[in-house]
């Protein structure tokens, strides 16, 4: 379904479709639940890129998820026999990144940051030349002892002043634990990827990266700046970096709090809400006014 700030329209028939698609000269396409759910292409993911391609639409990708930097992104759309470029992938581990470079302005060389999640988020970081501690480094995997840990012998390293949190298939005591030592320090930053409470695989609702920040942010008492969709300097990182007019773009997400927020608070020209992930409910078409928000934080 198809939803602007005025009421939503359900796309049933070819002409509502060719309507819907004659509006935009671009569209951002979130990832898990519209293009695939995990290593599952949903079906007609490849048709329906190749024929926006053909219609001469600009194509970008926007996703929440920071378990793979874009680079890897790339892999994973040519896996499936799509192609696309670096720069047509944004994700939250970049948006992440950028936070920490133009907001936070911390110091390549000089600051370090702890990450809390998957290989993603450190490869964006350290593409922009930080130092990353933590994330998916082995000795984590080992279950957690004050006495034993080697994150905590020597005492933290100083020179940390961000955590970034965000999605970790391999979240354990030891990740939490030590992530909680650097962020109950009143100098280190707390960055969170996205907000997303639950992720989508095929036959599955999983556990998302909010559900692991927020985890972080009970124990430590503190609130996470997420960079992710729906916040607004994501946005703006790609209106500016692809050069948009966002009255002729549409943004195409599975998820109400995250996209279709994204899409609603960014004046984009409209926002089309699929079924293939988080949101489920054929009756959603009947939106209240009020797209739920689920206490985001949202920090510029
Ligand atoms: O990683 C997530 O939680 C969601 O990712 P998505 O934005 O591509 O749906
Ligand atoms: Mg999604």
């Amino acid at each position: 379904m198809t939803m602007t700030n005025s009421d939503p329209i359900k796309i049933t028939n070819t002409e509502i479709a060719q309507e819907f698609l004659d509006k935009y000269d671009t569209f951002l396409f979130d990832c898990d639940g519209v293009l695939w759910l995990g290593n599952h292409l949903l079906p007609n993911t490849k048709e329906i890129l190749a024929k926006l391609n053909s219609l001469g639409k600009q194509l970008v990708f926007v996703t929440n998820n920071s378990t793979k930097s874009r680079l890897s992104y790339t892999k994973k759309f040519a896996s499936f026999g799509i192609e696309v470029t670096q720069d047509q992938i944004f994700n939250s581990g970049y948006a992440s990144a950028v936070y920490v470079r133009d907001f936070l302005k911390l110091v390549p060389g000089k600051d370090k940051i702890w990450t809390f999640g998957e290989s993603g988020v450190a490869e964006e970081l350290e593409l922009m030349g930080y130092e990353t501690l933590g994330g998916s480094d082995a000795r984590l995997d080992e279950p957690f002892d004050v006495a034993t840990s080697p994150f905590l012998a020597n005492g933290l390293d100083e020179d940390v002043t961000c955590v970034v949190a965000g999605l970790d298939t391999k979240v354990n005591y030891h990740r939490l634990a030590i992530t909680l030592q650097y962020l109950r320090k009143e100098n280190v930053h707390f960055v969170g990827t996205n907000v997303d409470s639950t992720f989508p695989q095929k036959g599955y609702i999983l556990p998302g990266a909010g559900s692991m920040v927020e985890s972080l942010a009970f124990s430590s008492g503190r609130r996470p700046a997420y960079c992710g969709k729906p916040n607004m300097n994501m946005l703006n990182t790609i209106v500016s970096a692809k050069k948009l007019e966002k009255s002729k773009c549409c943004m195409v997400g599975d998820r109400l709090n995250t996209d279709m927020r994204f899409g609603v608070e960014g004046k984009l020209g409209g926002t089309l809400l699929v079924l293939s992930g988080i949101e489920l409910k054929k009756g959603l078409w009947k939106l209240p006014k009020n797209i739920p928000d689920q206490n985001i934080t949202l920090k510029s």
